[in-house]
């Protein structure tokens, strides 16, 4: 690997780090360091078939090495690729069952899905992605994870405030930066960078965070993080963030081996800077971020700045409703067949086009703002039946289900590329719908009709798992 690095890109850094550039250079020419996290929201999470003898110190749940993305593991949400570096971030953000927690840009979901793990199905989890096409990546990364928390919004930071203002315990804006810790990762990001580059993504910045602060609880938490080296995305954001009325002070990080403090020297001097987190991959095995953390006032402070109003959105005219008589026999056929236990309760379902959500009473309404998944899908009503969703499959331990059917791999395999399957254990069972699961992996539900289970693997899917 050959990476051609900007000349005014090489003079900054040897400026900034002076006798440590060499060795800095030298790692942006090596290879990344691969590693993957597993799910703490699955029971039986460490039933894997994976590498686990090189386990990362800072991450209970993550590992160095690769994994395979076609795989049994991947598709059921038990293993999630990510680079190492970036698993610290959510770790740093300690957050605790039951926390309201707030991911402002969230996409493609590396630290939205650790999140939702941390809360272990209790409290909220708000993943906001601004870029509609990338938001659907993150749909797709959150549902194969099977938290039952998530609310998945499609918004701009500043039309968010009006819906959630001083609601959440802790904000993470892991902000869109110049990525120079990418460059090995994603030398296409090279091309991207220019010596006006950081002071254009630092104003940005500020502005996704004016929204953020206004957002969080009276003594809230903001993890705010980047994957460049660049100051002025970094400890100057930081050092502006310090100078904001809504903040309180800075918050230490705990440093683990290889893990540097911040540099005062590259803002205004300002000593609390040490508390932020640097890692430089050539004291680190992992590509290049920026972690830091601000405690929230006790008392609110209003934001002189104006925050946008929410207009009404057009495309969710019709927004939830309580479910009809008919609807509410549907589904509770479904479960009184198909789910082992009272699984949610009745206050708790939502109707939003024909489609039945899981949506706690206690929740805020979004239906002001774009959204893509308004709490977990449970199902869709069609002319006189429920039809279970994949993403109610992936949020459902195999034990939560009383019925079934364990398949081969052989048989999963036919299964996610859209195959029906016939077996004559079968023709045993009773026509209807059961919970498909693989090594005790909930993978998906089926239908069975007089010994044939039909497919029911989403189609976008269908080419993307299995051998
Ligand atoms: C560094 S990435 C987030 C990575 C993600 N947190 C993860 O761990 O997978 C930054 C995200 O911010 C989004 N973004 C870009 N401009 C934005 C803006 N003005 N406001 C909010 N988000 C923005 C990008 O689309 C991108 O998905």
């Amino acid at each position: 690997m050959s990476l051609n690095l900007p000349t005014a890109f090489i003079t900054k850094y040897q400026a900034l780090l002076q006798t440590e550039a060499p060795a800095f250079f030298a790692s942006l020419q090596q290879s990344i360091v691969k590693g993957f996290r597993l799910n703490p929201l699955r029971a039986n999470w460490r039933t894997v078939q994976a590498d686990l003898s090189k386990p990362i110190a800072y991450v209970p749940t993550g590992f160095y090495g690769e994994v395979a993305g076609r795989s049994l593991e991947h598709q059921t949400g038990y293993i999630y690729s990510q680079d190492p570096s970036a698993m610290y971030v959510a770790e740093a953000a300690a957050v605790q069952p039951g926390d309201k927690v707030l991911d402002l840009c969230a996409a493609p979901g590396g630290k939205s899905t650790q999140l939702a793990g941390k809360l272990a199905g209790q409290g909220l989890l708000v993943a906001n992605e601004i870029n509609r096409q990338r938001g659907k990546v993150l749909a797709e990364n959150l549902e194969r994870i099977g938290a039952k928390n998530v609310l998945l919004l499609n918004e701009r930071p500043d039309r968010l405030v009006n819906t959630f203002k001083g609601f959440f315990d802790k904000i993470l804006v892991d902000a869109p930066c110049s990525g120079e810790g990418m460059f090995r990762k994603d030398p296409a990001a090279v091309e991207y960078w220019s010596p006006d580059y950081s002071a254009e993504c630092a104003t940005r910045q500020q502005k996704i965070l004016t929204s953020a602060l206004q957002m969080l609880k009276p003594g809230g938490e903001l993890i705010y993080s980047t994957c460049t080296f660049a100051p002025e995305e970094d400890e100057q954001i930081a050092a502006w963030l310090l100078e904001q009325p809504q903040v309180a002070e800075i918050l230490p990080i705990k440093k683990w081996p290889g893990m540097e403090s911040g540099r005062p020297e590259w803002a205004a001097g300002q000593a609390e800077l040490r508390h932020c987190v640097r890692l430089f991959p050539h004291h680190f095995q992992g590509e290049g971020h920026f972690i830091a953390k601000f405690k929230i006032t006790a008392t609110p402070i209003e934001p002189t700045t104006t925050t946008s109003r929410t207009k009404k959105n057009k495309n969710n005219r019709s927004i939830f409703r309580g479910l009809t008589a008919t609807e509410k026999k549907y589904w509770q056929t479904f479960a009184q067949t198909v789910l082992a236990a009272n699984w949610v309760a009745q206050a708790d379902l939502r109707v939003f086009n024909d489609r039945l959500y899981y949506y706690p009473i206690t929740w805020p309404d979004i239906s002001k703002l774009h959204f893509l998944r308004p709490g977990l899908e449970l199902g869709t009503f069609k002319k006189g039946r429920f039809e279970p969703t994949y993403s109610l499959a992936l949020a459902l331990a195999p034990a939560s289900s009383k019925r079934v059917i364990e398949l081969t791999p052989e048989q999963w395999n036919q299964y996610v590329k859209g195959l029906p399957l016939q077996a004559t254990e079968f023709n045993q069972l009773s026509n209807g719908w059961y919970l498909l699961t693989c090594q005790q992996k909930a993978f998906c539900f089926g239908k069975l009709t007089q010994g044939t289970l039909k497919n029911a693997f989403p189609k976008g899917l269908r080419l993307r798992y299995g051998n």
